[in-house]
């Protein structure tokens, strides 16, 4: 460490994007510092990820236990099954807790300075915390984001809420709708629809869930929305959303502009995309100006334009995941360490934990076919389901299908999509295939262990390869 500085690094926003390069800088035997005005672990721990899930695997299992039908088939009666909603949102609430905990707890462990204030840009390799300057030699910018709310939305946190309030679950609904047929929409659509409520989705494209290959969402749309409690409304925006009780929901069709229909509800979840928290960070300071959208402009690297100046996770808006911003910190701090890294966004996967999980690494079929006319190759794919997988036999959960997408002349392994039971844990041997940039053909000789749900891969990787 340079004596000029008071750290080697100082690192803004203790998310999981700050958590990782504070770990990955401490490794490196960096002095390191982390600046959090807020509670420490970000998004993820507190609003996001952890909270989410713990809802998800509650109600999950309330759905599971009230199939009746499906249990059956499995030889299984249950009497009437109960849930106490307070109590469902008080084991999100003590998981958070822990985790939150245990994210500081492992900062302390290792010797990161934890310094409590709203950090600022206060120069070339200065930052200030309260009234009180830092120097050091290299700053990672990890500020995250927060939700979008469109204009026309009144929040009162109440009855017109975005996930923030949402994850606390502190009331169940009998009929919300959902602004947004994301992430966010889907995985509380599951969650409502688990516990009893009726759920009204509306998405302003002309189809749902966007974000997906066009396949995995119209069989996600089968099997997540359609058997369940979800009524859907497709290209309207939800123009203004008056909070009270009944909610107003005033919907424009995003064609002719036009009001096409008005719903009253009993609440509304907005989850509509996220924004980066990037203003007041004083980077005028050293030249530098977010983009039109405010995301902070960086390379492969996670260099900002400014020497010394790193950004990663959501403030970036390269894939706005918890561990897609943790690989950002760490490839950042091997940078900082001299040791040139890259971070390869085409093999980083994301799931959406609903029931049964939708999971994905790689390009969507549009966007491999993008790829295909530009470079001059052509693309295949080949999919294999659920129902001829021995082990979602066994478990009666047949639902379901993998996707893989390859070029058609090397059998490069170019994207993969799941949806089925276990998709988020299935999606990983495909991101190390395609992180090596492996061949089917390749692939198809991995002998998988029978039987497992892996399974369903393997068979796909042999129809591409005609094995
Ligand atoms: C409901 C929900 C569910 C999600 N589920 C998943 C999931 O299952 N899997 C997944 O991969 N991703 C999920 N995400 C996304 C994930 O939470 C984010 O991608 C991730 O938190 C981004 O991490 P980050 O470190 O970039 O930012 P954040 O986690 O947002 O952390 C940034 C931190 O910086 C602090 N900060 C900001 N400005 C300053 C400042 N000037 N000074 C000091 N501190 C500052 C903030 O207070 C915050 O603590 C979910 C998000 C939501 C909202
Ligand atoms: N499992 C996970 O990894 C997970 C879970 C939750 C959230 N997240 C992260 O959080 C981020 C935010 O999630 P999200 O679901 O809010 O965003 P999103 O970008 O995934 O989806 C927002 C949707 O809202 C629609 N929309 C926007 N404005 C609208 C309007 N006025 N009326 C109707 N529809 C409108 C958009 O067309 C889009 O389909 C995601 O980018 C994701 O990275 C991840």
């Amino acid at each position: 460490m340079s004596d000029k500085f008071d750290y080697d690094l100082i690192i803004i926003g203790a998310g999981v994007g700050g958590h990782g390069a504070a770990l990955h800088a401490i490794a490196c035997g960096l002095k390191t510092a982390i600046v959090e005005d807020n509670v420490m672990g970000g998004t993820c721990v507190n609003r996001g990820c952890i909270p989410s899930k713990a809802l998800l695997a509650a109600s999950g299992k309330v759905r599971e236990m009230r199939a009746k039908h499906h249990l059956k088939a499995l030889g299984i009666e249950v009497g009437e099954v109960n849930f106490d909603r307070g109590a469902i949102a008080s084991h999100a609430d003590n998981l958070v807790l822990k985790l939150r905990g245990d994210l500081t707890n492992s900062l302390k462990r290792l010797g990161v300075d934890i310094l409590e204030g709203r950090g600022r840009i206060a120069g070339e390799q200065k930052v200030s915390v309260g009234n009180k300057i830092y120097t050091a030699k290299d700053i990672i910018l990890a500020t995250g984001s927060e939700p979008f709310v469109p204009r026309g939305v009144q929040l009162d946190g109440k009855t017109v809420y975005t996930s923030d309030q949402a994850v606390r679950l502190e009331t169940l609904p009998q009929w919300v709708a959902i602004i947004g047929s994301g992430y966010i929409g889907l995985e509380f659509a599951d969650v409502y629809t688990a516990l009893g409520s009726e759920v009204t989705m509306i998405e302003a494209l002309d189809v749902l869930m966007p974000g997906f290959d066009p396949d995995i969402a119209k069989i996600a749309e089968r099997i997540l929305l359609k058997p369940r409690d979800i009524e859907t409304r497709t290209g309207v925006f939800a123009t203004k959303i008056t909070a009270g009780s009944p909610v107003k929901i005033e919907l424009t069709d995003a064609k002719t502009k036009k009001v096409v229909e008005v719903l009253e509800v009993d609440a509304c979840l907005v989850a509509t995309g996220r924004i980066p928290l990037t203003k007041d960070l004083g980077l005028e300071n050293v030249g530098l100006a977010p983009n039109q959208r405010g995301f902070i402009e960086v390379d492969d690297r996670m260099a900002t334009s400014v020497p010394h100046l790193w950004a990663i996770g959501d403030a970036t808006g390269k894939m706005m995941l918890a561990h897609a911003a943790s690989a950002q910190g760490i490839v950042a701090v091997e940078n900082i360490c001299d040791r040139p890294a890259t971070v390869d966004y085409q093999s980083i996967p994301a799931a959406a934990f609903t029931h049964p999980e939708v999971s994905f690494v790689g390009l969507t079929e549009p966007q491999a076919k993008e790829k295909g006319s530009a470079e001059g190759f052509k693309v295949a794919n080949t999919k294999s389901y659920f129902k001829g997988n021995s082990k979602a036999i066994a478990e009666g959960e047949t639902e379901g299908l993998a996707k893989i997408i390859y070029r058609e002349d090397t059998g490069e392994l170019l994207g993969v999509h799941i949806i089925g039971i276990h998709a988020a844990d299935l999606i990983h041997e495909a991101s190390a295939a395609i992180r090596d940039r492996q061949t089917v053909q390749k692939l198809a000789t991995i002998v998988h262990a029978h039987p497992t749900l892996s399974e369903v891969l393997d068979e796909a990787y042999k129809r591409a390869a005609h094995i």
